[in-house]
């Protein structure tokens, strides 16, 4: 997505790094730097047109709070393209140009949407082309209680790990992993692309919270406590955010509303569950997963972000088995504590 911005981003002042190290700074300011540049260069390379002039609009491919998305052929070639418009009513220039260049500098990834350097300002848009995803978002996919066939969801999380990581070696913080900016390409999500780059920031940059949580917004920056300037971002809250998708692809559920114990009696019950290890204490809605996808999302939704592990950690869990087989002794047990607790819930009301 792409807005006004500047309400809840500025630079980390020198003097105070808050968590980062020296390195990761310097990370964070060398990946400004290089945006600025693209970002400087793209801005005197917009073509102003009007849409039809350059391109036949085919049918709209998604709408977001921001951008309207259409399948366009190029007027003369008949390429067929993604075209994402926003709407100069509530996007600046720089925002669009922003979104613009960071996925242009992202796209040569397999698992990130490729931006064509092709700009455009209309009278009432800025726009953008990318390759067409023909297959819908992830979010058409996910069966409520159900989530995805464990295969699709391992080859999801292998291909979005990959593609995070690629952004956090280029010192940025993506920021807004949700199933809706997952792009699928090819059937069983045998291929699967990032896209929405508007969020995306340099390492370090200071964020405050621009509205409530969501459930993928890890708990460091719903933390009332958090420094009144900001919080310098680091690629561990895209770590968080991975950790929800993944329980949502693979139970069908939100593991929470929002990391807050104080206000969501499932964030505090997963807290719980991690502070006594004991069975008994495993929230309901975690009922169905395999130890090794306990372990992984243990690793990836840890609420110390320091201690949480990185994108990269799926890849030691790919391939082996993350849902409790259908019939096992041990899912049945689960369960039964499920609907137990549910009959409880029931009861109280
Ligand atoms: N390249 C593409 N190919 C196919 N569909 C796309 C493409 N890009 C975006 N879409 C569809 O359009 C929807 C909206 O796009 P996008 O998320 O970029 O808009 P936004 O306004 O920035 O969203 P948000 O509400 O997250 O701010 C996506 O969820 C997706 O379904």
């Amino acid at each position: 997505m792409t807005g006004e911005k500047g309400e809840e981003d500025g630079e980390a002042p020198s003097r105070d790094l808050g968590e980062l190290t020296q390195e990761e700074l310097r990370e964070g300011r060398a990946a400004a730097r290089a945006l600025d540049e693209v970002l400087t260069l793209s801005s005197q390379a917009l073509v102003r047109a009007e849409v039809e002039d350059l391109y036949d609009e085919v049918r709209p491919l998604g709408q977001g709070r921001f951008g309207r998305v259409l399948l366009v052929t190029h007027r003369q070639r008949g390429t067929p393209m993604a075209l994402k418009l926003l709407s100069k009513a509530s996007t600046t220039r720089q925002g669009f140009l922003y979104e613009f260049c960071v996925g242009l500098t992202l796209g040569s990834h397999p698992g990130i949407v490729t931006t064509y350097g092709i700009g455009l300002e209309t009278q009432a848009c800025y726009g953008f082309l990318s390759e067409p995803a023909l297959h819908g978002d992830l979010i058409a996919l996910i069966q409520p209680k159900k989530g995805l066939p464990e295969s699709a969801t391992q080859l999801c999380a292998q291909q979005l790990s990959s593609a995070l990581e690629h952004v956090h070696s280029r010192g940025l913080v993506y920021r807004d992993l949700k199933p809706e900016n997952v792009l699928v390409f090819e059937p069983g999500c045998r291929r699967v692309k990032l896209t929405d780059f508007g969020h995306t920031r340099p390492r370090g940059t200071l964020l405050r919270l621009a509205g409530p949580p969501i459930p993928y917004t890890a708990p460091e920056l719903c933390s009332p406590t958090h420094r009144p300037e900001g919080l310098p971002i680091q690629p561990s809250l895209d770590a968080w955010a991975l950790g929800v998708l993944l329980f949502c692809l693979l139970t069908g559920y939100f593991p929470w509303d929002q990391p807050l114990p104080s206000e969501d009696p499932f964030y505090q019950d997963f807290l719980d569950w991690r502070g006594s290890g004991k069975a008994c204490d495993r929230p309901a809605p975690w009922a169905g997963l395999s130890p090794v996808a306990d372990q992984l999302l243990g690793v990836l939704l840890d609420p110390r972000p320091r201690h949480r592990g990185p994108v990269g950690s799926v890849r030691a869990f790919l391939g082996q088995s993350w849902q409790e087989k259908a019939g096992s002794p041990e899912l049945a047990r689960k369960r039964g504590e499920r609907e137990e607790e549910e009959e409880k819930e029931l009861g109280a009301e």
